[in-house]
């Protein structure tokens, strides 16, 4: 059963690249660490979805403002083509699981139309504005994150739980683009200040170290100009072979 589902699994690494769509068949299903496992676009297959990483009307200036800097880091430099920038701005689906095919489990996730937790909602600017830079270089992410009306928590400020989110999805991410596969297995949150709700702020992270199978990134969420801190948090990722998402550890 469990092989019958692998046949057909597409993975993603991630959000730092092109979902890839691997053939499964007679291989033995291992986390591949440090790779990139890149082998054959899915997207060839089908229309290209939505990438939810891209300017909309619902972003503040000061959204579009941070956006473009940091994706004018990522370009690279015409003077010196040779040189490519550390930088990469991420690509984000609302979807991790579109072709699955085999499978009573996935069957069921495609039927009930699963979405990512944050691009959940299609109303933009209501919920998670937000973009994911990372630098391959400083093993480092920035995400600019706008938080909408339907994050509210305290009366006017971000919820916890948004936050949280936020966190562990950025963290994640990074921890995903170093490690492969992962899950998070402890997230550590102090929040410093409340967090206006409709405001800006950026989310750093940092690979802090691998060992084995985990993966310990640390966080820090300021105002977009960088000087409010409103959250602090070390994460701790595991790394997992795809059968641990169905209850197998081969
Ligand atoms: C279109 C969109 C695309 C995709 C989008 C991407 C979205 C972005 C990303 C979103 C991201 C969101 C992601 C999510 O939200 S993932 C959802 C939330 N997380 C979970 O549900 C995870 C549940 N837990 C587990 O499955 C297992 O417990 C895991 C996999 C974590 C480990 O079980 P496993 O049996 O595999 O491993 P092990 O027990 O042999 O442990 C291995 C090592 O780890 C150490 N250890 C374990 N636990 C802890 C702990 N709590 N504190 C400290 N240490 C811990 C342990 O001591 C050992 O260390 P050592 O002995 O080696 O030294």
């Amino acid at each position: 059963m469990l092989r019958h589902m692998m046949r057909r699994l597409v993975l993603f690494q991630g959000q730092h690249q092109q979902p890839t769509f691997r053939a499964l068949r007679g291989t033995k299903m291992k986390t591949p660490r440090h790779s990139p496992g890149l082998a054959l676009s899915i997207w060839t297959l089908s229309s290209k979805p939505r990438d939810f990483s891209q300017p909309n009307s619902s972003w503040s200036p000061e959204m579009r403002k941070v956006y473009d800097h940091y994706n004018a880091l990522c370009a690279t430099d015409p003077e010196n083509e040779s040189e490519k920038s550390p930088w990469m701005k991420l690509p984000s689906y609302n979807r991790s699981i579109k072709y699955a095919t085999g499978g009573i489990h996935l069957s069921k996730l495609i039927q009930a139309e699963a979405r990512l937790f944050t691009r959940n909602v299609k109303e933009q600017g209501a919920t998670f504005e937000y973009v994911v830079f990372i630098n391959k270089e400083e093993k480092s992410c920035v995400c600019v994150f706008q938080s909408g009306r339907l994050l509210e928590g305290a009366p006017g400020h971000v919820h916890g739980g948004a936050i949280a989110t936020m966190i562990d999805t950025v963290t994640g991410t990074l921890a995903g683009f170093l490690s492969g596969p992962i899950m998070t297995a402890n997230l550590n949150i102090d929040y410093r200040s409340p967090m206006p709700l409709g405001s800006v702020v950026l989310i750093h992270c940092v690979l802090d170290r691998i060992e084995r199978r985990k993966t310990y990134i640390t966080c820090k969420v300021t105002s977009a100009d960088e000087s409010k801190l409103y959250t602090e948090a070390t994460a701790l990722f595991v790394s997992i072979s795809v059968g641990h998402l169905f209850g197998s550890r081969s």
